[in-house]
């Protein structure tokens, strides 16, 4: 019988990445498709409360443990007129989202979801549109959501029923500016200087406040790098944040490419931390440029997306990029927050993006129920575990060569500990086996009393996946368990933990020092 493929983790108290900023459990809510209207928003549903917002939807949200939900885009925000959305709802006039072609209804705008995110207990993170707009109208809505009474559009909020400032802290200055199909779409000069004016006057209205500059759509962009380089050279001193977005797919049927996914949102975090240093470092600056990893998921986007011109125009809360997802998806969505947690000292915040019905976690039907799809259970569990610092793992694991991203580790690691005093508290292990073949790993922790108590493992599956709560609760049912406590490890021992073929596992317990 050949040998079962071994890997190592060693983790140790005093080897830290940083601590891990609460807001990297974000995530998205655009006016796309379904995920306001028939979403998020249903004023005749039967779980509806008194502001038309689903309930199920809102305790779906809660158990998913989100923190941050970035709104109102994505695309959307580049041909918004904010001041439309807000007053009288009966005053509000529908009108074409030149992004995705849908008319689109305006029933719910600023103050509908910030109220919404607060009776969440939700921090919101704002867009501005610099697509079709500019400083001006970026300004007058930090004003809106921000400003006390006593000058105009501070005022216009109290007028329209809401006394009180939002304090909405963190805002993107507009959304993808690199993409042809942006509306508005800028190359990096124009936006550059834009974003620096922009982002000025917000922060003159409210000093408070954190800007996120837009990076790249994504790594294959022809202009990466350069685009970064440029924005972040006209922008550095003003803006607190970079944006990065990327979405991953299983190509025809590459699983090890697709398994390696983590891999290569690992090598693009580093790129864009090695471009922001750059331009730092350049300046003399002592500042460092964080990144907000506002939109990252699994999407099936190359079968779906090619530019709003492709569209039809269409009312009524289309069906659009409503992705079924599969275990399989579940599982490298757990392996992306591997990647994530793994770069705690640099990606503050992040967005799964979305949250209801497009590309989401939680799915609903029109006056019908709300359901979890596959990639809901490895957010829901990291964002509920990860808390603390982040440890600096050393593992040590055999590697694939995949046609995409080339050589990948076969497991990939992330440890939480939420120390008291740097004594003891409680450890989270968040594993991934993306090899087809079980793989003990062998857990050493000197320095550390480690006890394990149990976790939950996410298998993938090989089936495609079909739409609808029916499939997706069996898939839980066959994909998804928890797991006993592992053999305990003392001292300078070590635990060692099994991982089953092509899955992602977390466990927790405790860690003290000896
Ligand atoms: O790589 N692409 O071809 C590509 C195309 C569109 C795209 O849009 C982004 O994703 C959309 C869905 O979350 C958001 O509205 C937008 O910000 C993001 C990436």
């Amino acid at each position: 019988m050949p040998e079962r493929q071994r890997a190592t983790v060693v983790l140790h108290p005093d080897f830290r990445i940083g601590a891990v900023d609460r807001r990297m459990f974000g995530s998205f809510v655009e006016h796309i498709g379904r995920a306001v209207y028939t979403g998020l928003y249903e004023p005749g549903h039967a779980t509806a409360d008194e502001h038309g917002f689903r309930r199920d939807v809102a305790d779906l949200t809660r158990e998913l443990g989100v923190t941050t939900v970035r709104y109102p885009g994505g695309n959307f925000v580049s041909n918004c007129v904010w001041e439309d959305g807000v007053g009288p709802r009966e005053e509000r006039e529908p009108f074409i989202d030149l992004a995705w072609r849908t008319i689109e209804p305006n029933q719910v705008g600023t103050d509908e979801f910030l109220q919404w995110a607060e009776r969440e207990g939700i921090e919101p993170m704002m867009a501005v549109n610099l697509g079709t707009r500019g400083v001006a109208a970026a300004a007058a809505l930090v004003e809106y959501c921000n400003g006390e009474a006593g000058s105009k559009w501070a005022d216009m909020r109290i007028a329209n029923g809401r006394e009180k400032p939002y304090g909405v802290r963190l805002w993107c200055l507009g959304n993808e500016m690199d993409g042809p199909w942006q509306i508005g779409h800028k190359d990096a000069h124009e936006y550059g200087r834009l974003a620096a004016e922009a982002g000025k006057a917000m922060k003159l209205v409210d000093p408070g406040i954190e800007l996120v500059a837009c990076g790249s759509s994504s790594m294959q962009m022809t202009t990466f790098g350069s685009w970064e380089r440029t924005v972040l050279s006209y922008t550095y001193d003003i803006v607190d944040h970079i944006s990065m977005h990327a979405y991953y797919e299983d190509r025809d049927g590459d699983r090890a490419s697709f398994l390696g996914s983590g891999t290569a949102m690992d090598r693009f975090i580093e790129r864009v931390v090695a471009t922001a240093d750059a331009v730092g470092a350049q300046r003399r600056s002592d500042k460092r440029i964080t990144i907000s990893f506002d939109e990252w998921n699994v999407w099936y986007l190359e079968s779906r997306f090619a530019g709003g011109e492709n569209l039809p125009l269409q009312r009524d809360a289309p069906r659009v990029i409503e992705d079924v997802y599969s275990a399989l998806d579940g599982v490298v969505v757990g392996d992306l927050l591997v990647t994530l947690v793994n770069h705690a000292d640099r990606v503050p915040v992040a967005c799964l993006a979305q949250m209801v019905n497009a590309i989401a976690p939680i799915m609903t039907e029109p006056e019908g129920p709300a359901w979890r799809q596959p990639t809901f259970y490895p957010f829901a569990e990291t964002a509920r575990l990860a808390r603390g610092v982040a440890l600096d793992l050393r593992v040590q694991a055999p590697s694939v060569t995949t046609a995409l991203h080339g050589a990948v580790p076969l497991v990939t690691a992330a440890a939480t500990w939420d120390d008291v005093d740097g004594t003891d508290g409680a450890l989270a292990l968040f594993l991934v086996n993306r090899s087809g073949e079980p793989v003990d790993v062998d857990l050493t922790h000197p320095g550390l009393r480690v006890e394990l108590t149990g976790g939950v493992q996410l298998l993938a599956d090989h089936e495609p996946a079909v739409e609808g709560p029916e499939h997706a609760a069996k898939v839980a049912a066959a994909c998804l368990s928890t797991l006993g406590a592992p053999p305990a490890g003392t001292g300078d021992g070590s635990t060692t933990v099994t991982l089953a073929p092509e899955s992602w596992t977390a466990l927790h317990g405790t860690a003290s020092r000896i």
